[in-house]
């Protein structure tokens, strides 16, 4: 059964921050992530303003036999997630998704094609929206360090009160509606 879906405060919620690495605005977009990540988040994510990603979130986060082994089922306050497995060596700690929701539709239980799970590998990556919901299954064993990039888009944050706020044109239940 999965738990209530929160939005993810890292403050006050697994796994272990490794470090911060950068919280900043780049109107310049010829640094950052943006100059490579740009044409696949414009490609993949056009109704998420995957085209006018401006602002970053970046942080390092760890699982491991001793410390944190789980994340719990939430949304992203991004617009478009990157997340790259560093290494190291570990089983389990699989990435499940199960459908992405706008805030209003955010409890509404997944379909059976909307749940399935990504298994981080060393020098893997995966692009997902921030309303994609998700959490992390339980480390089996070794020790998991993984970045994580919250993209945002400023436009969008001007247009919406709320990064996943709805209706939307891709939240599911808001077009069945
Ligand atoms: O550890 C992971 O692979 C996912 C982490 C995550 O979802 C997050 O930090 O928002
Ligand atoms: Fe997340």
């Amino acid at each position: 059964m999965l738990l209530p879906c929160s939005t993810h405060r890292h403050d006050a919620d697994k796994p272990t921050i490794v470090s911060r690495l950068c919280r900043s605005s780049l109107r310049d977009r010829s640094t950052g992530c943006y100059t490579w990540l740009a044409p696949l988040t414009k490609w993949a994510f056009p109704e998420h303003d995957g085209s006018s990603l401006d602002h970053q979130h970046a942080f390092v986060v760890e699982y491991a036999e001793n410390g944190d082994t789980d994340l719990g089922f939430h949304v992203d306050d991004s617009e478009v997630t990157l997340n790259a497995c560093l290494g190291l060596s570990f089983e389990g700690a699989e990435v499940y998704f199960r459908g992405a929701r706008c805030d209003a539709h955010r409890e509404d239980p997944a379909n059976d094609a909307e749940a399935w799970q990504w298994q981080p590998a060393a020098g893997r990556a995966i692009l997902h929206a921030g309303a994609h919901r998700h959490g992390v299954h339980p480390l089996r064993s070794g020790r998991r360090v993984n970045l994580i990039v919250w993209a945002r888009s400023s436009r969008h944050r001007r247009l919406h009160r709320a990064p996943h706020e709805g209706p939307t044109t891709w939240c599911p239940r808001c077009e069945a509606a």
